[in-house]
């Protein structure tokens, strides 16, 4: 299989370029080969949810999102952060959201947004893993709290506005910890490194930043792109057309926040988030015409129990 078939554009250089299977085979430090993740890797991946285990076992999640006419993307990804198995699920939203909150996610705690400036460095606080951005906003006040967290020195999950807020602030992203993850969509992508005429070129930058920058980078489309800290691009080939509606990228970013919780490392979440969305939207496209972000997260687990139970 050529990286062509996993490209939006017709005529691109790589047409030759092979993509091989499984991720054993991502490319080392120096070169870009490309691999493809298969049902195979993720079964290696998935940690089982063990005897004896309890709440603690499956870490505690920190979303930060939302804005007063963006709540639903905080409930979005707090959603796909619970279906994702987070032990704990905490959403640090508007106050004015507390009410919606309480009644569509009761399992979800909430945290303040002035409790933001307690969160310590290096993990020592109670949070195994911290997601900033899905429409918390471009304003001052939405610039300020990602200034802040990014103080903490922890590594974080940056999605959508925390990346439109880093292109205009790009002093901030020498603040940005290595194995970070980014999951910028193609126009955040750009905003943040630049336009790109096509997407071999758009990738050849997601990995000399990602190696740069030491981080992991899920470059969004209709297959994504993971690249990890050695520059190695995984290949998502699970998703479809019928997932192509409002909010399914704030659920991604709950569930990479989720399986960074259980203790996966950056590359390992994003590729298990990445696959079991894609695969979730593959098995409702076959019931449905398109499918709603909600039903995405909630179809997770039994998505994951039947790869399990192959
Ligand atoms: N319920 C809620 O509260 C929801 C809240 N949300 C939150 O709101 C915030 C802003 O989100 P947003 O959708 O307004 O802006 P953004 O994602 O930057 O898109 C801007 C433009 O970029 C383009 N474009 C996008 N993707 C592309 C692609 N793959 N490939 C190519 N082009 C692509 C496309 O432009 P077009 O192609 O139409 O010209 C699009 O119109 C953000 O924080 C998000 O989390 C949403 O999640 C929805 C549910
Ligand atoms: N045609 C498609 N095929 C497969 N996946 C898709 C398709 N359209 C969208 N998606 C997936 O949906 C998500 C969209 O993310 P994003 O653009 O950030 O959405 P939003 O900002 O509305 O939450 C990505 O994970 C992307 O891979």
């Amino acid at each position: 299989m050529y990286l062509s078939s996993f490209l939006p554009d017709p005529d691109t250089k790589s047409k030759q370029q092979k993509v091989e299977k499984g991720m054993d085979k991502g490319g080392g430090k120096n070169t870009s080969a490309y691999a493809l993740v298969e049902g195979s890797d993720i079964l290696k991946l998935l940690k089982p949810r063990a005897d004896f285990s309890h709440k603690g076992t499956y870490g505690h999640a920190l979303i930060v999102a939302g804005a007063a006419e963006t709540m639903g993307a905080a409930l979005l990804s707090a959603k796909g952060c619970l279906y994702g198995g987070a032990g704990l699920t905490t959403l640090s939203i508007p106050e004015s959201g507390l009410t919606a909150l309480n009644t569509s996610l009761p399992e979800v705690m909430y945290l303040d947004r002035d409790a933001l400036g307690l969160i310590k460095k290096d993990a020592t606080d109670k949070y195994n893993a911290i997601a900033i951005g899905p429409g918390i906003g471009k304003d001052k006040q939405a610039e300020k709290i990602l200034e802040q967290l990014l103080k903490a020195k922890r590594a974080l999950i940056l999605d959508a506005d925390a990346l439109n807020i880093l292109s205009s602030r790009t002093d901030l992203l020498s603040n940005i910890l290595p194995h970070s993850i980014l999951t910028p969509h193609l126009k955040e992508f750009d905003h943040l490194f630049g336009e790109h005429k096509n997407w071999e070129s758009r990738l050849e930058t997601a990995v000399t930043k990602a190696r740069e920058m030491q981080i992991v980078i899920v470059l969004k489309n209709q297959y994504t792109f993971i690249i990890d800290e050695q520059g190695s691009v995984f290949i998502n080939p699970t998703g479809n057309p019928a997932m192509a509606q409002g909010g399914m990228g704030d659920v991604l970013t709950g569930l990479i926040t989720a399986y960074i919780a259980q203790g996966h490392t950056s590359k390992d979440a994003a590729v298990l988030a990445c696959y079991f969305h894609g695969k979730a939207g593959d098995e409702l496209a076959a019931r449905y015409f398109n499918v709603t972000a909600s039903k995405i997260a909630m179809q997770i687990p039994k998505t994951v129990r039947r790869i399990l139970n192959r």
